[in-house]
């Protein structure tokens, strides 16, 4: 399997590669070459296979070889032996035809564990391989940095520097990052927002002195191998509640597309998908290109969802590439105006064909608490803010024959404060993770600068002049 740039500009590669890659040189993301297939048998035969089966299946083709199979499948069973459900995302009935798919079972209790968890693993795979090491670095709007450093706290071959806005995640989200005691482990407070965040890890990545320098490797979704590991759910859920024979829609709280973006490969890979429905909070710069054509950032409003408190929305590029016959001169245009000018327009042609497949909506912050409210009253069911945003923009998405699966992000105790406003109802930690509310914290506070931020990776990192 090979790897090209949604650019077009930067050298094509192997899975290993991408994986240590992060961004393309070109500014760009890379997606692999073509789409693996997978027939109708294959899809119903994941109805009886355990989670960690359809992983291997679903992951093999991308990896094409680059890890041996058995070492594959047993990076893959350590990834999802810590999880604390055994069908690691289960699926919950909350309607006749609705349900939510919980992926927040890993260890810090949002979605991004079921990639992390695996990525952590095959980089340091590969690194070993290689006899090198790597600077990680990651952006954060709350959760991917917690998931990042659990995976990669105290391996021997990373260090680990997250970036997060200061003073716009919740505690639990915070001290997820500010206590792990490992001397890998760097937690960056940036007097900003997320998209300061991403912008400056973007940025360094496009500063190839400094990153070669640092033997800088990415683990935001920017990196294939974050979507790649996502896909296996959707058809876990697909085949459960009847794919390949039916057809199944996905709403998906979304603010950097990687998760949706993942369910739109699960399609082209044969799974029987009828909506893919972005699912926004008042940042809402995804539900308004989808209705109006044009993409245009504006302020990021602070909400009860903060991981989902995005304007430049990373994998939405790996989409223009997908409705633009993969022309990396278009992708690279509409990039740059939005860097120059803060908004771009999509043709009608490759707008039409985003619609065919996507839906979108948004949610204030009244709707996200009622929400809560209702799910709780109504079911018992404790949905935290992300999901709300699901299950409320779902509902206008639902028509009676076709599942509606909602994608279960976070669970509710990361964010406590929201959610027992809305329902009354204070949701407790997992005993394993109450110690950690009265550790000591450890954080550096940063300008949201580059330069301020690469200089201190200089200072901490390891890898120096490692190159990987
Ligand atoms: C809890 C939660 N829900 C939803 C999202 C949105 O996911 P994505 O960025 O893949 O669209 C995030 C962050 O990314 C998140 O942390
Ligand atoms: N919501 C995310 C933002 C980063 O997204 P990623 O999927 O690109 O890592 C977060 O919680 O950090």
């Amino acid at each position: 399997m090979k790897y090209s740039s949604t650019r077009g500009d930067a050298p094509v590669l192997e899975f290993s590669d991408v994986l240590l890659q992060g961004l393309a040189r070109d500014g760009g993301l890379y997606l692999p070459e073509t789409w693996p297939q997978f027939d109708a048998e294959t899809i119903a035969s994941f109805a009886g296979k355990s989670y960690e089966e359809v992983a291997f299946e679903v992951i093999s083709p991308f990896v094409d070889g680059a890890i041996p199979d058995a070492d594959l499948k047993s990076m893959i069973a350590e990834s999802y032996s810590g999880f604390r459900h055994p069908a690691v995302t289960p699926l919950v009935q909350t309607g006749s035809n609705t349900f939510i798919l919980e992926l927040f079972h890993g260890p810090t209790l949002a979605f991004k564990d079921v990639a992390m968890q695996l990525l952590g693993r095959m980089m340091d795979y590969v690194l070993t391989q290689r006899g090198l090491r790597a600077t990680i670095v990651g952006a954060t709007s709350g959760d991917t940095g917690g998931a990042a450093i659990e995976a990669f706290r105290g391996r021997g071959r990373t260090d680990i520097f997250v970036l997060f806005p200061d003073g716009r995640v919740s505690n639990v989200q915070r001290r997820q990052m500010t206590t792990p005691t490992e001397a890998n482990v760097h937690a960056l407070a940036l007097t900003g927002n997320f998209d300061d965040c991403q912008a400056i890890v973007k940025g360094m990545f496009n500063h190839f002195n400094f990153r070669d320098r640092v033997a800088l490797s990415g683990v935001n979704s920017i990196n294939w191998a974050r979507i790649l590991a996502q896909i296996v759910y959707y058809f876990v859920a697909g085949a459960a509640l009847g794919a390949p024979h039916r057809k199944v829609s996905f709403t998906v709280p979304t603010g950097n597309f990687g998760d949706i973006f993942a369910g739109y490969a699960a399609m082209k890979m044969g799974l029987p998908v009828d909506k893919l429905v972005v699912a926004t909070n008042v940042n809402d710069i995804l539900a308004r290109t989808l209705e109006t054509g044009r993409y245009e950032k504006r302020g990021v409003h602070p909400t009860i969802s903060p991981s989902m408190d995005i304007q430049v929305s990373s994998n939405f590029e790996r989409l223009l590439s997908e409705v633009n016959g993969r022309d990396g001169d278009v992708v690279r245009r509409m990039m740059n105006q939005l860097n120059q000018s803060g908004s771009f327009t999509i043709e009608d042609g490759p707008l039409a064909e985003m619609r065919q497949h996507f839906a979108a909506g948004r949610c204030d912050e009244e709707a996200t608490s009622a929400t809560i409210a209702e799910l709780w009253t109504e079911a018992g069911y404790l949905l935290d803010p992300h999901t709300a945003i699901g299950v409320h923009v779902a509902k206008a998405h639902t028509s009676g024959e076709t599942p509606m699966v909602v994608l279960g992000t976070a669970h509710p105790a990361k964010f406590p404060d929201a959610v027992e406003a809305a329902s009354g109802d204070r949701p407790d930690l997992p005993e394993n993770l109450k110690d950690m509310m009265f550790a000591e914290e450890r954080q550096q506070v940063l300008a949201a600068e580059q330069g301020a931020v690469e200089q201190y990776i200089e200072k901490h990192a390891r890898a120096v002049g490692a190159g990987v």
